[in-house]
């Protein structure tokens, strides 16, 4: 233990410093987290376990009386005092010593501080949670997957423990009747927090032309102002079509934008960025683009209905010119970062989708006859960029 404590002490001291970045950051948190698994009595970390489920419910309930942006403001107008139990009580409209039992669970995972009884004061994380990462994020998704989570172990039991393949059977449509798009969709209030909820989880950096250069698709795209340079394929509504234009004005061509026709209506209307109501169950409508690009599109679907997404965007390819960009997570085989190993159950819950391994991309990707010619990755633990193109007959294996 007191090695560990040796490295993350060294660690720490680079975090503090100019040699702090992504993959120093990324190796403390994980220290950090070995060093509380080896302090921790191993059933100290079952019953931390065990008692996860309320700590969300409570996070949802305190969201919903937006305490949040009261201890805010409270902590950022009253020369930093914070505010009252009984003041949030009045506020919100419920019971103090409710609000009391909440706000202990809150203060315990951080996200606020409290210096006295009662008393609670906004910390940088008070502040995140009341950005639409925080506020939106935390609704959309316990309402979106709780439902279907507290009950994946009687589904997965019921279906004799086989790996969910088919996103009209997924988890999610047997115990509400519906996977994650139709029920967004059915829910305009969710959709709403939703479409916010990605936009805000893609601020900041690395955007995928960071990781992957661009300079690929630019060199020899057709100059011509008519040929379309890339298409954003499920955009949402253009979060990084927004960050392309602004980071490269230089770029060649035109850019759209495609997602479900409901999606695009919601959407506002961005410079420089066509906008086109599509689903990718269907082929792509627009031929020879030099780049189709997907981005967290894949995880949410089993390997049928990716292979028919690839099948459908390589209808409109120009094999010699066009090419996929898919920017997901690529599973390392050992070792996978507790929040993708999370996010992959997620997303079996909800529609049967899947993050995948190097190997399972190169498996998926060859099953529809296109082969990767890179795999880019940034920050530790963040998604990568996969590059694909057509294979020449003579390359197909099958
Ligand atoms: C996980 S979000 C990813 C959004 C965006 N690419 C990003 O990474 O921020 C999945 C997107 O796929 C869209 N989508 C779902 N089904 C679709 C379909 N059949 N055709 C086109 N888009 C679809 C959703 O509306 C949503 O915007």
């Amino acid at each position: 233990m007191l090695s560990l404590v040796d490295d993350i002490r060294k660690l720490a001291e680079m975090e503090c410093s100019d040699l702090q970045s992504p993959t120093t950051h990324a190796q403390l948190l994980t220290m950090v987290n070995k060093l509380r698994l080896a302090i921790e009595t191993p059933t100290e970390t079952i019953l931390r376990l065990i008692y996860q489920p309320p700590q969300n419910a409570a996070l949802r309930t305190v969201v919903d009386l937006d305490i949040f942006k009261l201890v805010l403001e409270a902590s950022s107008t009253k020369g930093g005092k914070g505010i009252s139990a009984t003041e949030l009580a009045a506020r919100t409209g419920a019971e103090k010593t409710l609000v009391v039992r909440l706000m202990r669970v809150m203060t315990a995972l951080g996200l606020c501080t409290s210096l006295e009884p009662e008393v609670y004061l906004a910390n940088d994380k008070t502040a995140t949670m009341t950005k639409p990462i925080g506020r939106d994020g935390v609704s959309c998704i316990y309402d979106l997957t709780l439902p279907t989570l507290t009950q994946l172990p009687e589904y997965l039991r019921e279906h004799g423990y086989a790996d969910p393949k088919e996103y009209s059977r997924s988890p999610m449509q047997w115990v509400v009747g519906e996977s994650q798009f139709e029920w967004l969709a059915q829910r305009k209030d969710h959709q709403t927090l939703f479409n916010s909820y990605m936009s805000s989880r893609r601020e900041g950096k690395p955007n995928w032309f960071d990781i992957y250069p661009v300079e690929r698709l630019t060199e020899c795209a057709n100059p011509h102002p008519e040929a379309v340079f890339l298409i954003d394929i499920g955009g949402n509504h253009g979060h990084d079509l927004q960050k392309l234009t602004h980071c490269r004005p230089d770029l060649p061509g035109r850019l759209i934008l495609q997602d479900l026709p409901k999606v695009i209506a919601l959407a506002p209307q961005l410079d420089g960025v066509e906008g086109m109501g599509y689903s990718f169950l269907d082929p792509q409508p627009v031929k020879g683009a030099r780049a189709y690009f997907f981005r967290s599109i894949f995880h949410d679907w089993p390997d049928r209905i990716c292979h028919k997404i690839l099948t459908n965007t390589m209808s409109a390819m120009d094999p010699s010119y066009s090419r996929i960009i898919i920017m997901d997570h690529v599973l390392p085989d050992v070792d996978t970062p507790l929040l993708q190993a999370a996010m992959d159950i997620q997303m079996m819950s909800i529609g049967a989708g899947v993050e995948r391994s190097e190997l399972q991309w190169r498996s998926l990707l060859r099953s529809a006859g296109l082969k990767i010619t890179g795999i880019w990755s940034g920050n530790p633990g963040m998604e990568s960029v996969i590059e694909a193109v057509p294979m020449a007959e003579s390359e197909d294996t099958f």
